[in-house]
């Protein structure tokens, strides 16, 4: 009988918050073509010819306001995960990140190592997007043709409406959300606007009212659709009604146009509207990194409180709480299982 393993899979972070491990892993990011989909001597003279000459040194410098002695802590809450996993099944369980290390094919690897040949490889993104699901199954196809043609794998997909998934959030995020809030605000990692056409076969994802029904079958490949449909599950759930919550989009980078609304405006003009007291999530992460802890917990804040905001309350992601990783488990058990159907 063939062996089966399960492999993790997050974004990654550079090696370390010098300048040059910034660079490093900046240009291996952002010179993926389902990163910045450009041509590649358009991307190339984007990224090297400008990003990289400034970028770099401002990233390095937020790394380090929440780098740990462990590292990154993406990549040390995805270890974690990793190993409380690890308690719960009986088959090997690896991590691997799609940029820098330890990478996808380090992963395959170690499994591959421990006698493994089939492989439950499960992004670690609950919406799918371009830049994230589709760029972690290309990478580790390419991989897997490559360095091992005998491996099979089978990819967990979206779990953005999977009622184990809501229930869990749901929980967690009322388990921390403050007695007094005006509104919960649901801020996801943006991308440009382009990319939601590009991955849509259909075109017919128009941004504005289709994302109210979920009928449409370009929904499969829509992070804006799916983005909505989290939060609209959630809040059912925890019983919030609609006007006491947000959606908002984050990390917005360059000068195309990204789904908006924006997160940083809306920090900054929702207290206008009164809103003084804001509790916040981050759904699109299911660990805390860069993006949450220093742009939302830290940048967001004073965005908020430039704007007239009292009492700002980040919410953590779901990172290695026991429930979630009863999730992970599940949603793991599902793949193991179905290997007869790829
Ligand atoms: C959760 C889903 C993510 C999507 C969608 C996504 C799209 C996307 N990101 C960039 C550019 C950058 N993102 C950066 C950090 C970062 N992004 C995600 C997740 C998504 N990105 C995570 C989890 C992280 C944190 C990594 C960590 O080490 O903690 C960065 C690097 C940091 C910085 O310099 O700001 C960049 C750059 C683009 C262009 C994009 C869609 C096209
Ligand atoms: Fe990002
Ligand atoms: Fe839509």
């Amino acid at each position: 009988m063939d062996k089966k393993g399960i492999l993790l899979v997050n974004l990654g972070s550079p090696k370390s918050t010098a300048v040059n491990d910034v660079k490093e892993y900046l240009d291996e990011f952002l010179m993926d073509e389902k990163v910045i989909d450009y041509r590649w001597i358009f991307r190339a003279l984007l990224v090297r010819g400008i990003i990289l000459n400034t970028r770099p040194a401002k990233s390095a410098e937020a790394y380090k306001t929440v780098w740990t002695d462990e590292g990154s802590p993406l990549i040390v809450i995805t270890e974690k995960i990793r190993k409380k996993l690890q308690k719960l099944v009986d088959v090997p369980v690896e991590i691997g990140m799609r940029y820098a290390e330890p990478s996808i094919e380090t992963g395959i690897q170690k499994l591959v190592d421990q006698g493994v040949s089939e492989i439950v490889l499960f992004p670690l993104y609950p919406q799918y997007a371009m830049s994230t699901t589709e760029t972690v199954i290309e990478k580790a196809e390419e991989v897997r043709k490559k360095k091992f043609p005998k491996v099979k794998i089978n990819y967990i997909q979206p779990f953005y409406n999977r009622d184990i998934y809501i229930n869990c959030l749901a929980e967690s995020i009322k388990e921390k959300l403050p007695e007094n809030f005006d509104v919960l605000q649901f801020s996801y990692h943006g991308v440009p606007e382009r990319h939601i056409y590009k991955t849509d076969p259909t075109k017919t994802c128009n941004l504005n009212d289709c994302c109210s029904r979920d009928t449409n079958p370009s929904h499969q490949f829509c992070y804006r659709h799916q983005c909505y449909k989290t939060t609209e599950a959630v809040i059912a759930k925890i019983g919030l009604p609609k006007e006491k919550t947000i959606v908002s989009f984050q990390s917005r980078l360059g000068k195309d146009k990204w789904i908006e609304p924006y997160t940083d405006e809306t920090l900054e003009t929702i207290p206008k509207k009164g809103i003084k007291n804001l509790a916040i999530v981050c759904p699109a992460f299911v660990s805390d990194c860069l993006e949450t802890l220093e742009e939302i917990s830290v940048e967001g804040k004073e965005q908020f409180q430039h704007g007239g905001g009292e009492n700002f309350h980040y919410i953590p992601c779901l990172n290695d709480e026991d429930r979630w990783i009863e999730v992970v488990k599940t949603l793991c058990e599902e793949k193991l299982n179905d290997f007869y159907l790829i």
